[in-house]
């Protein structure tokens, strides 16, 4: 199947990155949300993000230009079609994902590949709310997505194998790096990732250090680009404390409990960057 025009769902920081990185590869994007604030604010750091190559002379304005031309914002799924992929990045709930799928399942043609950019529900679940879970599959991006090369590829239990191969195909289109791995709690990435950020969390609500001096131990001591803290920020506390939620719920194992600090700090809408105040404050 030749893939054409892509339908990216959620307008936040993931579906922005993929609909920029969609629309670089030539490929026609519609980038959907429900609230016309989040698509406002995906457009703008889009335009920032190819303004910045333009400048950096590795963008001509005419090819920024022909970028944004390629992506059409929408509130109303309904009035969207001649979709061949759909790249769902909503948030990280089951509920919100299942209901979204169900949808796309009756709105869209029989053809149409439906992926999500989950961080780490089951994508069998997700699949389960369709008629068609053998096009199904998760198509896991990397933050910041214009930047990252990783792409984790993931198949659902009926995932055929040609949808699998045509999505593999689309990620190196998109200069990315595919990784298949297997449909578990957190897949390979988060699984990894999150209980490391949850214990660098632990740290600080046990008074062991300061979060400036647990990021600089990480940068300096291990190389990391970001420190934990840093890192979870930029990712969202929401989404960190969605994740480790999901891996103790499908685990069933304590040493995946969210750390109390983080459900304090999400319940207080101190959610990170995208909230100006997580860990650390930021200029908006
Ligand atoms: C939660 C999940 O499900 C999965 C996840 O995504 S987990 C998160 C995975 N991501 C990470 O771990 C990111 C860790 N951090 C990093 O790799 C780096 O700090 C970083 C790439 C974000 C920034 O790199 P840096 O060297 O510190 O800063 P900086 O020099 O400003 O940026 C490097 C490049 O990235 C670009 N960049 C930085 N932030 C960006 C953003 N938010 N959007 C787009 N481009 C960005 C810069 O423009 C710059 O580009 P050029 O080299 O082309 O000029
Ligand atoms: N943050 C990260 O580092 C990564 C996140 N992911 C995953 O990507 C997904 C999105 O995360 P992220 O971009 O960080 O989250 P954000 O909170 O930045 O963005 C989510 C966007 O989706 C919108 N939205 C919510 N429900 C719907 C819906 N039913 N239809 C259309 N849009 C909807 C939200 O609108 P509103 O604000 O109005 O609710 C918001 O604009 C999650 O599944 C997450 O786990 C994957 C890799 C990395």
């Amino acid at each position: 199947m030749n893939i054409q025009k892509i339908l990216v769902i959620g307008a936040g920081q993931m579906g922005a990155g993929i609909a920029q990185v969609c629309a670089m590869s030539g490929f026609d994007v519609v980038l959907n949300d429900i609230n016309q604030e989040s698509i406002d604010r995906g457009m703008k750091t889009i335009h920032k993000n190819l303004s910045r190559q333009v400048e950096k002379e590795r963008l001509t304005n005419e090819q920024k230009q022909s970028v944004l031309e390629r992506i059409t914002p929408n509130l109303a799924l309904n009035e969207v079609s001649g979709v061949d992929l759909v790249i769902e990045a909503a948030v990280e709930n089951m509920e919100v994902k299942s209901n979204l799928f169900a949808k796309l399942d009756s709105i869209t043609s029989e053809h149409t590949i439906l992926a999500t950019n989950t961080s780490s529900l089951p994508i069998t679940e997700i699949a389960a709310a369709t008629k068609r879970p053998e096009k199904v599959i998760g198509m896991h991006f990397m933050n910041p997505v214009p930047v990252m090369k990783l792409v984790e590829i993931i198949r659902g239990l009926a995932t055929s194998d040609e949808v699998y191969e045509i999505i593999e195909d689309l990620t190196k289109k998109l200069n990315k790096v595919p990784v298949e791995v297997n449909d578990f709690p957190g897949f390979v990435s988060n699984r990894i990732l999150m209980p490391m950020i949850n214990e660098a969390i632990y740290t600080v609500y046990e008074g062991v250090a300061t979060p400036e001096a647990v990021d600089e131990v990480m940068k300096l001591g291990m190389n990391h680009p970001m420190g934990p803290l840093t890192l979870a920020d930029f990712i969202g506390l929401d989404t960190c404390l969605y994740i480790m939620e999901i891996l103790h719920d499908g685990f069933g194992d304590d040493k995946y409990r969210a750390c109390p600090l983080l459900r304090k700090y999400v319940k207080a809408g101190w959610l990170g960057r995208k909230s100006g105040r997580g860990f650390f404050i930021y200029e908006s």
